[in-house]
């Protein structure tokens, strides 16, 4: 196995808390002699624990938490599935260790600026000792330009926090409700649970939450044009831990511009040009000419000869014709403002669907010589013309 940043470290497990497309991540890490300690990430037993019902993100964890806290772990990361990140995980504990007492719970944070902060957590930090005083999830105003990023780290200890808000929400719903059915929803209501409303806000300022704060790559994965910024992120961090994932340019092989992966098994002419920010899937096939540029091709997808993809994502199994046109609008974040992040901008504006990247689900056919703009296709699709701005049912 190659060396990881996780190497050395030993005994997590990993659990998925879910219900239908709620995600959260637990990922759970115990104590071995002084340190603590993560396997190499592809030794992880892997779990999957359904929700029967949306509980929220504390909520979720709480209903699970015996089988969280099997075999006494020290402590556990909890992470929202649609976020993207370099996730910092040992340098969250070190830090733990480093500020507050043992157990103390970490918020991993990054700088917005003032319009975004808006859309996210909000962190007001004591700058000399990084703990959280005030935390205010989406304000309406601005409050810091500090964003909670999803990712959390906490000790056994904070089942305790999330028990007595779910103490507190059953006395409340058995004063509201007296019987029957009316009760039994009153019960499943008290087990909803928001981490960051109802247990961050409560904890700020209590000397039991602290902020380690990054500047390294992170991105919410919210609407489909974040996927294709988030493989560019995930490409650009190749250069420092998988530089042998990232094509170059060889003899015989296609060219290639800026940071491009090529999975073994495609089949690429060497005429194509591709690149930067493309992603290429097991069993591609390119044909002659091909252009492709700022673009995710999943497994099994054929462009033929002449064909160009921009910022586009080719699903499963899709053919493009030749000389025909697939190309999408970015939605990337302001390149001038450091600190901006990806608007995750619903589908449609004023009535109309927002240019964005162009997505065809598997098995679409584009036929040759068309061109298919800003369009959303779903699977399953044979197209006999052009669109533009269109999503095809
Ligand atoms: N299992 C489970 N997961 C849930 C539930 N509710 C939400 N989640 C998961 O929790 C994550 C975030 O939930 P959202 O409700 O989409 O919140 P958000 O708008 O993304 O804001 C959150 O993330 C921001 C960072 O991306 C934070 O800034 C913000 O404070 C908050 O934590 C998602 O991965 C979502 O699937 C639930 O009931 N059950």
């Amino acid at each position: 196995m190659r060396p990881t940043r996780f190497q050395n470290l030993n005994k997590v497990s990993y659990f998925i808390v879910s219900l239908l497309c709620r995600l959260t991540f637990v990922f759970v890490v115990f104590k071995v002699g002084k340190g603590f300690c993560l396997h190499g990430l592809s030794e992880i037993p892997l779990r999957y624990l359904q929700e029967y019902a949306a509980l929220g993100t504390g909520g979720g964890i709480y209903h699970f938490r015996d089988q969280i806290l099997s075999g006494s772990p020290e402590a556990f990361f909890v992470m929202n599935a649609d976020v993207c990140s370099e996730f910092p995980l040992p340098e969250m504990l070190d830090f733990q260790k480093e500020h507050g007492d043992a157990y103390s719970f970490v918020i991993l944070g990054t700088t917005a600026n003032r319009k975004q902060s808006l859309n996210y957590g909000c962190i007001v930090e004591n700058e000399q000792t990084d703990e959280v005083l005030h935390y205010v999830e989406k304000p309406s105003t601005f409050v810091s330009d500090i964003i909670n990023c999803g990712i959390y780290l906490f000790t056994p200890e904070i089942f305790q926090h999330i028990g007595t808000v779910f103490q507190k929400n059953q006395q409340d719903m058995l004063l509201y409700y007296d019987e029957g059915e009316e009760q039994s929803n009153g019960w499943h209501r008290a087990e909803v649970i928001r981490l960051e409303q109802d247990i961050f806000t409560a904890l700020a300022g209590q000397g039991k939450l602290y902020v380690y704060k990054t500047d390294r790559f992170w991105s919410q994965i919210k609407s489909a044009g974040s996927a294709i910024y988030a493989s560019r992120l995930y490409l650009n961090q190749y250069h420092t831990t998988h530089p042998e994932r990232l094509a170059t340019n060889r003899e015989g092989g296609p060219k290639t511009r800026g940071n491009v992966y090529i999975h073994p098994t495609a089949n690429i002419d060497p005429t194509a040009v591709l690149g930067p920010n493309v992603s290429i899937g097991t069993g591609v096939t390119i044909g002659a000419g091909v252009r492709v540029r700022e673009s995710i091709i999943l497994h099994g997808a054929t462009l033929q000869d002449h064909s160009c993809v921009l910022n586009s994502i080719v699903g499963w199994g899709s053919t493009i014709g030749k000389w025909a046109r697939v190309e999408g609008t970015p939605s990337d974040p302001n390149p001038n403002d450091p600190y901006a992040k990806i608007d995750s901008e619903t589908l449609f504006r004023d009535g109309k669907l927002t240019p964005s990247i162009t997505i065809l689900g598997c098995n679409v056919n584009i036929p040759s010589e068309v061109i298919i703009l800003n369009s959303i296709v779903l699977p399953h699709k044979d197209l006999n013309r052009s669109f533009k701005n269109q999503i095809i049912l």
